[in-house]
C-alpha cells in the first residue's frame, strides 16, 4: 500500500521545467513569509497571521467600515498589543497614549495621512493641517492661524451661532413628529451652525433638507481617505493622474483605481452629482477676500473668517497667503460638520436607548429653569451645561467615552531608536496607534464596568480622578497634533444639546431600531431613524 510520501511524488509533474517553476514559487513564498513576518522585531507581537504578511488584510478590515468593533475584538483576543500589518501595531494602554501622543513626543504622523493631502500637486505651499508632515510648516501655520480658534475668539462669534441655533430650533418645531435619519439631520444642523460661526450666514440646510453637495462631498472624501490611506502609492498616482489627465479622451487612472477597488469608489462616484461641493462657502470666501478690511475699516471680528482676515493684516507671515485663509475656513466644514454632528448624535441615541435617562435629563433641565439658573426662551451659554446641568453633562462625557467620533487608531510613525510598548521592542518606522473606542473602555481607567453606560460614574469621581481622566481624554486627539477646532465644536454642541432636550422629547421611529455603525475615520450610525415632539417647558408646566 503506497504511503503519503509516495503519493506526493506520484503527483509531482514529470517535466523538469515545471518542477523548477513550482520549487521557485514555493521558495519565493517561503522567503516572503520569513522576510515580512519573521525577520523583524515585530515577529513576537501577537495578531492575525495574514495581517503580518501584507497590508491587504488591514485594508479589507477597514473596507468593512467597522474598525471600532473589529479593533475592540482584536484587543480582547490578543491583548494590549496587536500586530495588524507587516509594519503596523495597535496598542491600548493609557501609558502608551502618553508615549505616542504626549506633549513633546517625537512620533510623527504616519503615511496613512498622505491620502488626506494633495501630495504637493496644489503647490508646495498648500495648507492641509490634518495631513501636514512637515512640522516646521505645520507649527508656522498653526501659530499664525490658531488665534482664530481660542476660547476667547470663539466668544466673538457666538452671536451668529445663537441666531442659527434659534432658527434651527424653530425649524425643528415645524418638523415635529416627522421621522428623520439622525445622522443626516444632524449634519444639516451642524453645517448651518459652522456656516454661521465661520462666515456669519448659513444656507439653511436644515430648513431645506437639501444637501448642496457639501455634506455628501465631505462624507465621500473621508470614505476615500480612510481606505486608500493604507496604500499611499495609489493615492499619489491617483492625484498625479487627476492633475495630468484633464483630457476627457484619455482614460483616467482614477477609473482604473475605481475598477480595482470598487467598494470604496462606488461611493466616491456619487460625488460626481455635484462637482463643486463647497460652492456656497467658496463664493462667500472669495468675495470677502477681494473686499478685505483695511486698518482703518477694521471692526471687531464677528466670525472665523473675519478673525482670519484680521490676523492677516497684523501678521507678516500671512501677507500673501489668501490660499491659507481660504483652506482654513473650508477646514471648519471638512473637519467640523460630521464630527460635531456625530458627537450630538451618539448622545441622543444613548439618552433614548437607556430607559429613564431622558426623563432624568428633562427633570434636571426643568428644575434648573425653576431655580432661575437657565433663562427660559433664550440660547444658553457654553458653560451652562457644565455649571447647571451636571447629569446631562455626565451623559455627554459617558457618550464621548464609549462612542468616540474617531473610530480608528490615529496612526503615528515610531521615531529613530525605536520604542518599547506593552513590553515589546518596536523598531523605528513602524506605524503605531491607539483606538479611542478601546481606550474609552479601559478598565484601569474606568473600573470593571467600563463597557457599561453609567453616566453617574462622572458624578461620583473625585476631582483628582476627573483630572486624571481628562489627561487621558483622547476625543480630540492629544499633544501637538490635537484638534484645533475643539472650542468651535464645543461652542456648538454644548449650546445645542441642552436646547435639543429642553424643547423636544426624542424617540426612535422603530420599536427595535437597527444600529449599524459606519466608520470612515469618523464613526456614525447609518439609517437610524428618530422622531421628536415639542415638549412643554418648565414654565408652561407650572
Ligand atoms: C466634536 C467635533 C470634533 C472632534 C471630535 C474632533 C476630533 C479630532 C481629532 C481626534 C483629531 C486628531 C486627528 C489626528 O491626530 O489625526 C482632530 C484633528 C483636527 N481637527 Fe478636529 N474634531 C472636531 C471638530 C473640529 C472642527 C470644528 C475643526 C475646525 C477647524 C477641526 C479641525 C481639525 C484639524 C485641522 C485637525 C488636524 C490637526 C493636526 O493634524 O494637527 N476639528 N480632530
Amino acid at each position: 500500500m503506497p504511503n503519503n510520501v509516495d503519493l506526493f511524488w506520484q503527483y509531482l509533474p514529470t517535466s523538469n521545467s515545471t518542477a523548477l517553476a513550482i520549487t521557485l514559487c514555493l521558495a519565493t513564498i517561503i522567503c516572503f513569509v520569513v522576510f515580512t513576518r519573521e525577520l523583524t522585531p515585530l515577529r513576537n507581537v501577537p495578531g492575525p497571521f495574514l495581517a503580518s504578511l501584507s497590508n491587504i488584510w488591514l485594508f479589507r478590515q477597514t473596507k468593512t467600515f467597522q474598525r471600532p468593533l473589529i479593533d475592540m475584538e482584536l484587543h480582547k483576543r490578543y491583548g494590549p498589543i496587536v500586530r495588524i500589518g507587516p509594519k503596523e501595531v495597535m496598542v491600548s494602554s493609557p501609558s502608551s497614549l502618553k508615549t505616542i501622543y504626549g506633549a513633546g513626543s517625537a512620533f510623527k504622523k504616519a503615511d496613512w495621512y498622505i491620502a488626506v493631502t494633495d501630495c504637493g500637486w496644489g503647490g508646495p505651499d498648500r495648507l492641509s493641517l490634518l495631513g501636514e508632515k512637515n512640522m516646521e510648516k505645520y507649527r508656522l501655520q498653526r501659530r499664525n492661524l490658531g488665534p482664530a480658534y481660542t476660547v476667547d475668539a470663539v466668544k466673538d462669534y457666538e452671536e451668529n451661532l445663537d441666531s442659527i441655533l434659534e432658527q434651527n430650533i424653530n425649524t425643528m418645531r415645524e418638523q415635529s413628529g416627522t421621522a428623520y435619519d439622525l445622522d443626516n439631520f444632524l449634519n444639516f444642523f451642524t453645517s448651518d451652525c459652522l456656516s454661521g460661526l465661520t462666515l456669519g450666514t448659513s444656507k439653511s440646510l436644515l430648513k431645506s433638507q437639501v444637501d448642496d453637495g457639501t455634506i455628501g462631498g465631505i462624507h465621500h472624501a473621508w470614505m476615500y481617505m480612510h481606505v486608500v490611506g493604507f496604500f499611499p502609492l495609489i493615492h499619489r498616482a491617483n492625484t498625479a493622474f487627476k492633475v495630468l489627465m484633464t483630457s476627457p479622451t484619455i482614460i483616467s487612472f482614477q477609473k482604473c483605481v475605481r475598477a480595482c477597488i470598487p467598494a470604496i469608489l462606488r461611493r466616491v462616484d456619487d460625488e460626481q452629482g455635484n462637482p463643486n461641493p463647497y460652492k456656497f462657502q467658496m463664493d462667500l470666501i472669495s468675495n470677502r477676500l477681494s473686499n478685505k478690511p483695511t486698518e482703518s475699516s477694521l471692526k471687531p471680528p464677528k466670525d472665523v473668517l473675519d478673525k482670519l482676515l484680521h490676523l492677516q493684516l497684523t501678521r507678516p507671515t500671512l501677507k500673501d497667503k489668501d490660499h491659507w485663509i481660504q483652506s482654513m475656513a473650508l477646514t471648519n466644514f471638512g473637519a467640523g460638520v460630521e464630527t460635531t454632528a456625530i458627537t450630538i448624535g451618539f448622545l441622543i441615541d444613548n439618552i433614548i436607548s437607556h430607559p429613564g435617562c431622558q426623563q432624568k435629563v428633562h427633570a434636571e433641565i426643568d428644575q434648573a429653569h425653576r431655580d432661575g439658573e437657565l433663562p427660559a426662551g433664550k440660547v444658553l451659554k457654553v458653560r451652562d451645561i457644565q455649571d447647571h446641568l451636571p447629569y446631562l453633562n455626565a451623559c455627554l462625557k459617558e457618550s464621548m467615552r464609549l462612542h468616540s467620533v474617531v473610530g480608528m487608531p490615529l496612526p503615528r510613525a515610531v521615531p529613530e531608536g525605536g520604542v518599547t510598548l506593552e513590553g515589546y521592542m518596536i523598531p523605528a518606522g513602524t506605524t503605531v496607534g491607539i483606538n479611542s473606542w478601546v481606550l474609552g473602555r479601559d478598565k484601569s481607567l474606568y473600573s470593571e464596568d467600563a463597557e457599561e453606560w453609567r453616566p453617574e460614574r462622572w458624578l461620583e469621581y473625585s476631582s483628582e480622578k476627573l483630572k486624571q481622566l481628562e489627561s487621558y481624554n483622547f476625543s480630540f486627539g492629544a499633544g501637538a497634533r490635537s484638534c484645533p477646532g475643539k472650542h468651535l465644536a464645543q461652542a456648538i454642541y454644548l449650546k445645542a444639546i441642552p436646547m435639543l432636550f429642553d424643547h423636544f422629547e426624542w424617540r426612535f421611529r422603530d420599536s427595535t431600531p437597527e444600529k449599524k455603525i459606519q466608520c470612515t475615520f469618523s464613526t456614525r450610525y447609518v439609517g437610524l431613524m428618530v422622531q421628536w415632539k415639542e415638549r412643554k417647558t418648565a414654565v408652561e408646566h407650572d
